[in-house]
């Protein structure tokens, strides 16, 4: 993609707080025009942090970020209109009826779309009249997310759009998004939901501790993480009856009872290789399940080895100490 076309470039982004917290650490990304891009990241991972650089809330201690090709925070003026921000708290007064909420906002907005529209394309259009106190959780979602479509953004940041909605309210949130991104809208999503970033996102970044952990499409993200394959062993048979597991591209195997799970890196040579040998034995592998890593599993995997090696960095310094002391 040429470079032109991004329209969130962030290079080197670093966060420090005053108390000398150092939340983001570094991180780089850029995002396509009319791409869909989600930020994931474990608790305090530094998701919003980011997010609030790029949308111009707070200044970068580090590094560079623009959006739409100008600095966000600096030149605030010519960002602002162009992009929508779905906060985690709209943080209107909740005596104020929906419409009077959606009306207010549209007065501070350019350019802005029919007040009924907006409430029409997340589902609140019968609602204008109620007190925002009476919405459930799920209803005070949608209608930050219309404020947020208010002025036809070009980009639209999600932080974390479908916390508290219920199945149905969630899946109508995607399509909507979808649609948006259809229609050419740049998003950057932030989510807790994998299945949100895997259903919907073009790319993704796994954060933890300030840092990216890795990054691209989901289907590259999740292949960074071994297959599996599952099956039954029938009765008499064993796991040293199958052939050997290393020249088969197992990379690990457990087993419980007559179950035997199997991780291989090369999913497809290792199934074929199996159900060959299956075939010329006369075995029947029940419940046989052949499936590449899922984005949780990706996901999990990836925060854990993180931590792995960050507690690996921390110890070194100790055991370096300790053999020091000990050739002394
Ligand atoms: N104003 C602040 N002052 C000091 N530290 C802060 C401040 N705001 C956030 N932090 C810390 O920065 C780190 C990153 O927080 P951030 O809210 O960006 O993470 P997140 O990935 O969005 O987390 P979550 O998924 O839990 O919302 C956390 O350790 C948090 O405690």
């Amino acid at each position: 993609m040429n470079t032109d076309d991004h329209v969130i470039e962030v290079t080197d982004l670093r966060r420090v707080y005053g108390g000398g917290f150092e939340a983001v650490r570094g991180i780089s990304f850029a995002v396509g025009r009319g791409e869909l891009f989600a930020l994931l990241g474990t608790n305090g991972a530094g998701k919003t942090s980011t997010v609030e650089v790029l949308e111009g809330l707070a200044r970068p201690t580090g590094g560079r970020v623009r959006v739409l090709g100008h600095d966000p925070y600096a030149e605030r003026s010519l960002v602002r209109p162009r992009i929508g921000v779905m906060l985690q708290e709209g943080g209107f007064p909740s005596e104020l009826t929906v419409g009077e909420a959606v009306r207010m906002w549209a007065g501070c907005t350019s350019g802005s779309r029919p007040t009924g529209e907006a409430l029409e394309l997340v589902g609140l259009g019968h609602r204008s009249r109620v007190r925002i106190k009476q919405l459930s959780g799920g209803e005070k979602r949608r209608l930050d997310l219309a404020l947020a479509l208010l002025g036809r953004p070009e980009v639209l940041f999600l932080d974390e759009p479908t916390t508290g909605l219920d199945a149905e309210g969630r899946v109508e949130t995607w399509e909507l998004v979808r649609a948006l991104r259809a229609s050419g809208t740049t998003v950057l999503l932030t989510t807790h939901y994998l299945e949100e970033a895997e259903s919907l996102a073009d790319r993704l970044a796994i954060m933890h501790a300030g840092r990216l952990a890795v990054s691209g499409t989901p289907a590259e993200v999740t292949a960074t993480q071994p297959s599996q394959i599952s099956f039954e062993l029938p009765d008499g048979h064993h796991l040293g009856d199958l052939p050997p597991l290393g020249p088969l591209g197992v990379t690990a195997h457990e087993t419980a009872g007559r179950t035997v799970k199997l991780r291989t890196d090369a999913l497809q040579q290792t199934a074929t290789r199996l159900l060959l040998w299956a075939q010329d034995a006369g075995v029947e592998l029940r419940g046989l399940d052949v499936r590449s890593a899922s984005l949780e599993e990706a996901f999990l995997r990836i925060a854990r080895d993180v931590k792995q090696e960050d507690a690996r960095r921390q110890d070194a310094p100790q055991q370096d100490a300790l053999d020091k002391e000990k050739a002394a």
